[in-house]
């Protein structure tokens, strides 16, 4: 204690009774004040991403990555920079914080709902409950932040940290692939670290859907209601899929009320704003929009390099800086397929016993586009593939039968068409029997999320690939 008085007596003396401090003295102390009482993830998501534009007047500014930074420092980390700058330099400040972004953002948040595409009424219902476990890869740690993902992920870990008290629910949308459901199980991982007992409830929106509907075959409505609303965080993946199941959308608006009255956090995905999911009910979309949307772009190519550099690390791969960014270079808009376009290369050149290069990878993903699209390949090649494999006829991939052990080897079919050809959704929705290019893309989709999860469907797939090469 003494010591601590004697070193702060030093410092004032030091500053020969001048109470004002520069600028960066007073930012190297809250800087190390922060580095000392933050984790290591939250000082790089926010104060590492601050920067001190002046000191004037007694008013501190702030300059922060967007409106999202803003807000946490405004509510969290303000009284910190007022206490720390009393403690420096016994000097009464204010911080002022600015944000660069603030104004898109809320442009983006009030932006008007888009014209709602009709979707599909087929839906495939496995009949068993699913166990919901988050994946041990998906971290914060893990998560690479770039423009386009860093106000998602600074939400994301507000909420991990003050779980229903700041952002409720935290709706994350964004296009195929880049990262949301990363981040959403990142903030289940969080806070099972930090609140061990927590219980922790991820589940896909066509899951809790299922698991619904079984609940109700079998007069389980009681344990299916215990399941969802005895949590303290629910993560609710691909709410998009929620569009055209009224009952579904019922049961998870008591769900949500039920979380949201005890206090209990919710997140909650899409591929799109709430109000732009077709057919979700109203009252739902305006309760996803009590607590803060946030979009999550495609990252720019330093994300991408960065993205490939931590996963080359992981796997222990050696690969050329030029080669990564040959790479990141090549896909732009997946962080999914950027992954998958390293794990090729890595195949290739184990294939051919060769270091990776950014020929070899070159060559990689030639044959990769190649073999993803091979010429000639009609839609009557994949039906007859698919009806062989599932052992289903072709008229039937074709007809309007609602059985699962047709629906699904049906939207498999769609999901392939759509991936190997070249042809328009339109297209082939006319091949199945006159469908509307709706079905089709409901039919991509689902079977894209499955993919996802379903290591047995994944193996499917490849195996049809596979035959269907030339
Ligand atoms: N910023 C990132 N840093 C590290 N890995 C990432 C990042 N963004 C995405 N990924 C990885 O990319 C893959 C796809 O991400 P994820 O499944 O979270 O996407 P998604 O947005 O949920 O996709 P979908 O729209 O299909 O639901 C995952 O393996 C994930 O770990």
């Amino acid at each position: 204690m003494i010591r601590e008085k004697e070193q702060f007596l030093f410092k004032m003396t030091k500053k020969g009774g001048i109470n004002v401090p520069n600028l960066e003295e007073l930012w190297q102390y809250l800087e190390s004040y922060f580095q000392q009482h933050l984790s290591a993830v939250s000082y790089s998501t926010w104060i590492e991403t601050a920067k001190p534009l002046k000191l004037a007047n007694h008013q501190l500014t702030i300059e922060v990555p967007s409106s999202l930074h803003k807000d946490y420092w405004e509510k969290v980390l303000a009284t910190k920079v007022v206490e720390g700058a009393y403690a420096f330099a016994n000097i009464e400040i204010t911080p002022v914080f600015v944000s660069k972004e603030e104004e898109d953002a809320q442009e983006k948040a009030d932006s008007d709902a888009l014209a709602a595409p009709e979707v599909d009424q087929e839906a495939n219902i496995p009949t068993f409950m699913r166990e919901t476990r988050l994946n041990s890869k998906y971290t914060f740690e893990t998560f690479v932040t770039g423009k386009g993902n860093q106000m998602a992920h600074a939400a994301a870990l507000v909420v991990s940290e003050e779980p229903g008290v700041l952002y409720n629910p935290l709706f994350l949308y964004g296009g195929v692939g880049l990262g949301k459901t990363h981040l959403m199980q990142a903030i289940g991982h969080q806070l099972l670290k930090t609140h061990p007992g927590s219980k922790v409830k991820y589940v896909t929106s066509e899951a809790f859907a299922n698991d619904f509907i079984n609940s109700i075959q079998n007069k389980e409505q009681e344990k299916f209601r215990q399941e969802y609303r005895n949590v303290d965080l629910l993560l609710v993946d691909d709410i998009q899929f929620f569009a055209d199941k009224e009952g579904t959308q019922e049961e998870f608006f008591h769900t949500f009320n039920d979380l949201y009255n005890n206090k209990k956090q919710i997140v909650l995905t899409s591929d799109r704003l709430p109000n732009e999911i077709p057919k979700l009910q109203e009252r739902l979309v305006s309760r996803f929009k009590w607590g803060l949307s946030v979009d999550i772009t495609p990252p720019d190519l330093e994300t991408r390099i960065a993205i490939l550099r931590n996963k080359a690390n992981a796997e222990h791969l050696n690969i050329p800086d030029d080669t990564l960014s040959y790479i990141a270079g090549q896909i732009d808009s997946n962080v999914r397929e950027l992954e998958g376009a390293l794990v090729r290369v890595q195949a290739y050149a184990r294939t051919k016993e060769e270091p990776i290069t950014t020929s070899l990878a070159a060559d990689a993903l030639k044959s990769l586009n190649a073999e993803e699209k091979p010429k000639d390949l009609t839609i009557t090649d994949i039906q007859s593939a698919v009806a062989k494999y599932y052992q289903v006829s072709v008229a039937d991939l074709k007809g309007k039968k609602r059985v699962k052990n047709i629906v699904w080897p049906r939207q498999i079919a769609m999901y392939l068409s759509r991936e190997m050809t070249d042809n328009s959704l339109p297209r082939i929705g006319q091949e199945f029997g006159g469908k509307d290019h709706t079905t089709v893309i409901h039919a991509h989709e689902k079977v894209a999320a499955e993919l996802k999860s379903d290591e047995q469907l994944k193996e499917q797939i490849a195996e049809l690939k596979n035959k269907l090469k030339p």
